[in-house]
């Protein structure tokens, strides 16, 4: 990956599957972005191949890439709401302009993404009249409008308290087990990284190469490389990593990747 002659990261290689949450965490500045920004196929490789299900991205012809791209759902860090807009013309917008659905079906699909969500009631408001954490979420409710295969986040979330973090945590993991989404993550959040991780990327910004690969428990165990240990550590002498999270976990746990036994709605566990 490059920007001109800036090489920002080379010989990356690894492989997302199905319904898990990946996460590529690093350094500042490392190129995580970036990444996301190919994986999402805006950027073209300088060298290599992005394959989706085995399909050659920058191969394909472009009515196959937009195929693929119209099975991503992106939130990027801002939640990139229009401010001119209520949260259900936000997240109309994409059905309007991508899908053949009448304004009735438009309108249904809306109520039901967001109260996925958990924002219902509140689609005539406008992004600046409902919180940040609120905000995030009705991005992700338009980013989950065209129902995609794939939902990307770009530092999720940065900007929220720990609380609204927590919950925007829990929210991916029950779209995950719902709805079997698989999920990109970058961010560099520990506590995001250990509560909804089943594998993760490390990519060093000087080396300019992907340097360890795996669940990020596991890693914590077993890799040696200094900069991923203080990483996943922030730095503590004990190997343990700082946690300032609320530490109640949901019966049996999390992280399974069978669908949540007590899921009910989604809007049934995330509070408004
Ligand atoms: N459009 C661009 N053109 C040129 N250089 C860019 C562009 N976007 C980012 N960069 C540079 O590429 C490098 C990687 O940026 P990127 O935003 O991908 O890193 P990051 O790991 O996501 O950073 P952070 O953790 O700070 O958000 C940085 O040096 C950045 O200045």
């Amino acid at each position: 990956m490059a920007y001109g002659s800036f090489v920002i990261q080379r010989n990356l290689d690894f492989r997302i599957r199905r319904g898990e949450i990946f996460v590529i965490m690093g350094d500042s500045g490392c190129g995580k972005s970036t990444l996301l920004r190919h994986l999402v196929g805006l950027i073209k490789p300088t060298k290599g191949r992005i394959l989706y299900d085995g399909m050659d991205f920058w191969g394909s012809e472009p009515a196959d890439r937009n195929r693929i791209m119209k099975r991503i759902g992106v939130l990027y860090q801002s939640g990139a709401l229009w401010s001119s807009m209520t949260l259900a013309e936000n997240v109309a917008l994409p059905l309007q302009e991508h899908s053949t659905l009448s304004a009735a079906e438009i309108q249904d699909m809306v109520s039901l993404k967001l109260a996925l969500v958990g924002l219902s009631g509140f689609e005539e408001f406008y992004p600046s009249e409902i919180s940040g954490g609120m905000r995030k979420r009705a991005g992700l409710a338009r980013a989950m409008a065209l129902d995609p295969e794939i939902l990307m986040f770009d530092e999720p979330s940065a900007g929220l308290d720990p609380i609204n973090a927590y919950r925007l945590d829990e929210l991916i993991l029950e779209i995950r087990d719902s709805l079997g989404t698989t999920v990109v993550v970058v961010t560099h959040e520990l506590e995001s990284i250990f509560t909804i991780a089943d594998n993760a990327v490390f990519l060093d910004g000087e080396l300019r190469t992907m340097v360890a690969q795996g669940h990020p428990r596991k890693l914590l165990e077993t890799c040696d490389i200094p900069k991923v240990r203080e990483f996943l550590t922030r730095g503590r002498a004990d190997g343990s990593h700082a946690s300032s999270r609320p530490t109640f976990e949901p019966p049996g746990g999390r992280n399974t990747n069978a669908p949540s036994a007590s899921a009910g709605t989604l809007s049934d566990r995330v509070p408004s």
